[in-house]
């Protein structure tokens, strides 16, 4: 059993050596996690991760094959009516009655709570006012998402999960959502969310968990793990060689510059972490002049947590 800590020094949600295997698909390996009271917490990986399965265990609508899970310091299946009532879970794809309007719909939704938000509460926080007596099948894709957002919100949760919530959603539905996240978060709520949005995790999650192959390779404040990348930029260049039209270089030669971190090379791109970029870029280039090396493309970003995932994996978050 789990040790018996009193409820208020217990995490929001506590798992212990969770797996789940589907037929030959091992989807979660093994996952241990602590989510503190009032933290908004990201899983964030590439497709196929196994997020949305250590979400689902989470919820209770998946069963995992071992661990423990506690959420609330209350378990499934031994507390479920209780759980229930506490949790409020946006699932991935909602399919909600087409011909219902947004008002029917929370209505619905309150209905299966003993307490919570009112539906105009609901339809206040999640700004569907203009949209209240709208037939659910016109909504748009943002529109919907926040919908959903509602009936999570409708029972006024302590722990809220929400699995992928921008996923499709244009660049102005993504912020709107950010926004209504943002004001979950100053309520105290705690939040636990997947998403393959680098931007996003970093935006949203006081701590982000990062996932691949079910299981998680990296834990921290989105700082610390950009930090741990070693330089705060990300040089990227490739180069041709203008005597024999290769571009190799010999990494020592990259990483003997003073202020340069790291080197990867992806596909025939460098990528050089560096500490400061007036001072690391000249040098490169000089490098590269002195072995008959011209550039064929070049960039510098502020490290992300796609590059974390890069140099933990050598792949991209994206391309999978
Ligand atoms: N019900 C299921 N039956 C069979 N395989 C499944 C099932 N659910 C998930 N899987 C497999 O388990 C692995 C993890 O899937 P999961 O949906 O948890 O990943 P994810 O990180 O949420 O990905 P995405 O970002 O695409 O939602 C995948 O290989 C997936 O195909």
């Amino acid at each position: 059993m789990l040790n018996t800590k009193s409820q208020a020094d217990r995490p929001a949600l506590l798992l212990r050596g969770v797996h789940k295997t589907f037929a030959d698909v091992v989807a979660v390996n093994g996952i241990d996690l602590e989510v503190t009271p009032g933290e908004c917490f990201g899983l964030l990986g590439p497709n196929g991760a196994g997020k949305t399965t250590t979400i689902e265990i989470c919820e209770g609508l998946t069963v995992p094959d071992s661990g423990e899970v506690e959420l609330l310091s209350l378990n499934w299946p031994n507390n479920a009516g209780e759980l229930r009532q506490r949790i409020g879970i946006q699932l991935q794809e909602t399919q909600f009655s087409e011909k219902s309007t947004v008002d029917e719909t929370l209505r619905l939704f309150r209905s299966f709570f003993r307490r919570g938000l009112t539906v105009d509460e609901s339809i206040r926080t999640a700004q569907l006012e203009e949209k209240r007596v709208a037939r659910v099948g016109t909504l748009s894709g943002g529109q919907k998402q926040r919908l959903a957002m509602a009936c999570a919100l409708v029972g006024d949760p302590e722990l809220l999960f929400l699995d992928e919530p921008t996923t499709g959603l244009d660049p102005q539905a993504r912020r709107h959502l950010w926004d209504l996240v943002d004001r979950l978060k100053k309520e105290g709520r705690t939040i636990i969310l997947t998403t393959h949005y680098m931007d996003e995790a970093e935006r949203l999650c006081d701590r982000v968990a990062i996932m691949d192959h079910g299981r998680i390779i990296a834990l921290d404040t989105p700082q610390q793990l950009i930090a741990s990348v070693g330089g705060e930029h990300i040089v990227e260049f490739a180069a041709i060689n203008r005597e024999n039209g290769d571009g190799l270089i010999d990494p020592a030669l990259l990483t003997a510059i003073q202020g340069v971190e790291s080197h990867r090379l992806t596909a025939g791109v460098h990528q050089v972490s560096v500490r400061e970029l007036h001072t690391a870029v000249p040098q490169i280039f000089a490098v590269l002049t002195a072995h008959g090396l011209n550039l064929s493309e070049f960039r510098t970003h502020s490290a992300t947590l796609e590059d974390v995932f890069v140099s933990l994996t050598g792949r991209n978050l994206r391309d999978e």
